[in-house]
């Protein structure tokens, strides 16, 4: 080994998990939603979640971005331990999650939108009352991520207006907007006709670059289309873990899916 002066006193950093969870509970008054969950996402990663309906996913979810406290076990995000944070703590560490349902505002463009999650994001904080001048800075961008999103035609009409795969594209633009480290996307398909579920798969692959996603979804077609890895929980355990190709020939997940659809 040759002499690198200072930089051998450099110890260097092993790539942590962007996320990583260990022995994961969460407990509803004696009822154990996640058991145990030991899971790993790699950081540039497009890790999928599945499993049957109650199987845990969004308590899973939930768990990640805080909004639900743990009942054992720990959550590292880029080996920080997280554990505890409270929701706005966690967004502040650059993970950002998206809903099934997200409120928009119906009198707003989505131009607006966009310009008031770019404001939310810098020191000034959300201000309802800023003057126009203030919020135009935020222009160029909030344009760039209504055309990324394909709402070019419908920036400056009311989101009141917008067809249901419209506005959930507008919600990609406000969570891209926070240009978070880590994306948590909850069923970024549901309720989307062919059309719209491909166009969304093609935006959350934009979106994913240089970041790390983590998306719910019951749509095999998406998941396989996006997905490095995919965990599939069930009964709030971790049932396989592996590429989209493994576990959908893991018996014991066949069987997990074939059991929800006898009683569906
Ligand atoms: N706040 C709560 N109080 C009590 N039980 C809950 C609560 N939230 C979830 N559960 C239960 O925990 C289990 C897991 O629910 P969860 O919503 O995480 O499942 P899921 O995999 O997201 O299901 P789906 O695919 O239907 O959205 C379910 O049995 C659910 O009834």
């Amino acid at each position: 080994m040759g002499d690198h002066g200072t930089l051998l006193s450099v110890t260097p950093v092993p790539t942590q998990p962007a996320l990583r969870t260990s022995g994961l509970c969460k407990d509803f008054r004696g009822f154990r939603a996640v058991d145990t969950v030991d899971l790993e996402v790699a950081e540039g990663s497009i890790h999928a979640l599945v499993g049957p309906n109650g199987a845990g996913k969004t308590t899973l979810f939930n768990l990640l971005s805080g909004f639900l406290g743990v009942s054992a076990g720990r959550i590292a995000l880029f080996g920080r331990d997280i554990t505890g944070l409270q929701p706005e703590q966690i967004a502040h560490l650059g993970v950002a999650r998206s809903f099934q349902i997200t409120s928009l505002f119906e009198n707003l463009t989505p131009i607006e939108h966009v310009e008031l999650a770019l404001q939310g994001m810098t020191s000034e904080g959300y201000s309802f009352w800023r003057s126009h001048r203030s919020m135009h800075k935020f222009r160029p961008r909030a344009e760039e991520l209504v055309e990324e999103v394909g709402l070019t035609s419908m920036a400056h009409r009311p989101a009141g207006l917008l067809a249901y795969g419209q506005k959930r594209a507008l919600e990609m633009a406000l969570v891209s907007a926070l240009d978070p480290r880590v994306l948590l996307l909850d069923e970024p398909t549901a309720g989307m006709g062919m059309e719209d579920i491909d166009r969304t798969i093609e935006l959350v692959r934009r979106i994913a670059t240089g970041r790390t996603v983590v998306f719910v979804d019951h749509n095999m077609h998406v998941v396989g289309s996006l997905a490095d890895r995919v965990t599939v929980l069930q009964a709030g355990t971790v049932l396989a873990e592996g590429t989209y190709d493994e576990v959908r020939n893991d018996e014991r997940v066949v069987t997990a899916y074939l059991g929800e659809a006898d009683h569906a």
